[in-house]
């Protein structure tokens, strides 16, 4: 067996049921946004939370933009993932077509967030999506809205080497 047929094996795995609460399991070990052995990444931690998705979140000197704040990019990363996460609730493979970012005031870094996403509408093959950064008990700094297209597991055989 190939390590992509493994890796397509173990996700087919992943797409089983999981209890409110749970935690999801990254989308692989290097994932830029969830994956633990991924030196430059941010480690995030995902919860079921109901038909929500939920995370917190403490950028660090590695996510720097301006000096203290978060790098946009890094903050439309940790969304992005965490849109990848709902997947293990709507059931199967997405791909992100469309993100976009509001960047309500400065993601501070060594501050944690809390982070929410949900499906809002589903339309064929299409799955729209929201999410929110919030202070801990506080004020949003940040929401997202994306886009995501129903692939089949082959759309991921194009990152294999040639
Ligand atoms: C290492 C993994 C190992 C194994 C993994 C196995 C399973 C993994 C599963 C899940 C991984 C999740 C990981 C989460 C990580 C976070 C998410 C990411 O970072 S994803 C990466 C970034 N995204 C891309 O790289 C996509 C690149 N783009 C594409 O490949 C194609 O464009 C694709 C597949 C997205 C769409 O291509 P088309 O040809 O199939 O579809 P078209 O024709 O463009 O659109 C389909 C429908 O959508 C509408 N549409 C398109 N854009 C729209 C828009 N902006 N607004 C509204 N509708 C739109 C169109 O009008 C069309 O609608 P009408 O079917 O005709 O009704």
């Amino acid at each position: 067996m190939s390590s992509m047929e493994e890796l397509l094996a173990g996700w087919n795995e992943k797409f089983r049921p999981h209890a409110d609460g749970a935690q999801l399991p990254p989308h692989h070990p290097h994932c830029l946004a969830c994956g633990p052995d991924n030196p430059h990444g941010h480690h995030l931690t995902v919860h079921r939370r109901g038909e929500e998705v939920h995370a917190t979140h403490v950028f660090d000197e590695r996510h720097v933009g301006a000096p203290g704040i978060a790098h946009g990019g890094a903050v439309a990363t940790v969304f992005d993932d965490l849109f990848g996460f709902l997947l293990y609730l709507t059931g199967g493979p997405a791909v992100t077509r469309k993100l976009e970012v509001l960047y309500d005031s400065p993601v501070i870094l060594g501050t944690t967030y809390d982070l929410a996403a949900r499906v809002t509408r589903t339309e064929g093959r299409k799955l729209f999506m929201e999410a929110d950064m919030k202070q801990l008990g506080g004020s949003r700094v940040a929401s997202a809205s994306a886009l995501f297209l129903s692939v089949d597991v082959t759309h991921f055989n194009q990152g294999m080497p040639r």
